[in-house]
């Protein structure tokens, strides 16, 4: 899997596809996609997925489906992401193997532990603070949220990727990536900026200077 910095969320806006809204963020050099299209049938999901399946490929990128496993084996995506409601990881692993990614969405250590068992390649970690991108949000886990959720998977001795997600912009970024996590999930923030190709470019220069 390769080193997740930034993941984009696609999201439908009175100005963009979802379509539109990945070309973005792949022009503006992120390299980690996922197509999130939520209330959709899954015909429509998979008319899209096949579309930023190419262009993904055309850009180097890792390219990842929200909660649809079957779709995922069905076009040889990367990788599917799975919430609390939607298919168990253990389940889809079973059913996609481990050449393909998964990822598990946690509020809690607890959460993270149990995908961590399941065999999750990475957790989605969040939110960070309200969002209106996702309905029925857990807790807000703020700083302090990833801080403990870091200091116990040390504790534990569970190393697995963890991107914050939920309601970041560009200037939590620093303080988010010095509690530990491994990188960020945004969708919001370079959809409303001015320039998301630009804001795109600005938030991966951040994050390679924290990488460092
Ligand atoms: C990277 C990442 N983290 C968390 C989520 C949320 O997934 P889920 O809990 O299944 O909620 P929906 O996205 O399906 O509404 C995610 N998609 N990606
Ligand atoms: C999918 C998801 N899961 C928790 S918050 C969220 C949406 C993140 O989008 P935004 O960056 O617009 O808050
Ligand atoms: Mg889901």
């Amino acid at each position: 899997m390769r080193p997740m910095v930034l993941q984009f969320i696609t999201h439908f806006t009175d100005s963009y596809s979802y379509y539109d809204s990945a070309c973005m963020a792949l022009e503006g050099g992120c390299r980690w996609i996922q197509l999130r299209m939520k209330d959709a049938p899954v015909s429509e999901v998979e008319q899209e997925a096949l579309r930023l399946q190419h262009l993904c490929r055309d850009y180097g990128a890792t390219f990842i489906i929200d909660d649809h496993v079957e779709l995922v084996k069905k076009i040889h995506a990367d990788g599917v992401h799975l919430g609390k409601k939607d298919m168990p990881v253990a389940e889809a692993r079973k059913m996609l193997g481990k050449d393909f990614i998964i990822g598990g969405t946690a509020n809690t250590f607890e959460d993270v532990k149990m995908h961590y068992e399941a065999g999750a390649d990475y957790i989605g970690c969040g939110p960070f603070r309200f969002t209106t991108t996702k309905k029925n949000l857990s807790p807000i886990l703020g700083l302090e949220g990833y801080r403990s959720i870091v200091s116990q998977m040390k504790e534990a001795g569970i190393h697995l990727p963890i991107v914050a997600i939920g309601g970041i912009t560009f200037e939590d970024i620093p303080s988010i990536m010095a509690t530990g996590v491994t990188g960020i999930a945004l969708s919001g923030t370079i959809l409303r900026a001015d320039n998301p190709i630009e804001e795109t470019r600005r938030i991966i220069n951040i994050e390679k200077i924290n990488n460092k």
